[in-house]
């Protein structure tokens, strides 16, 4: 494969992973309805910290820098937590 073909298969990729990361956006939204109807807190540190395991745990068996995942993993639920914030009418503020 030439770099060009190379690089068009890692922009496949990297438009799987805006996907995916949509997706997950999405799913997110729904948890805030739910959390609504139960009255419970936007952010829960006991599922972040389970998240971040997982990821963590998953990242070492594909032989990907740990530390590396963690901070993307971090940013991924800071987005969430943002964005379930800003569907609840309450914009950025922390
Ligand atoms: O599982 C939830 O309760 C979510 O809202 C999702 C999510 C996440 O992005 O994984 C985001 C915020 C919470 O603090 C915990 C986890």
């Amino acid at each position: 494969m030439s770099i060009e073909e190379i690089r068009d298969e890692v922009r496949k990729v990297d438009l799987e992973i805006l996907r995916l990361l949509a997706r997950r956006m999405d799913l997110v939204g729904l948890i805030l309805e739910e959390k609504k109807r139960q009255g419970l807190a936007i952010n829960d540190d006991r599922q972040n910290e389970l998240v971040l395991k997982r990821a963590m745990e998953k990242a070492l068996e594909l032989n990907l820098d740990v530390a590396a995942v963690k901070d993307i993993f971090q940013a991924i639920i800071d987005m969430s937590i943002s964005r379930q914030h800003e569907l609840s009418g309450e914009g950025k503020l922390p």
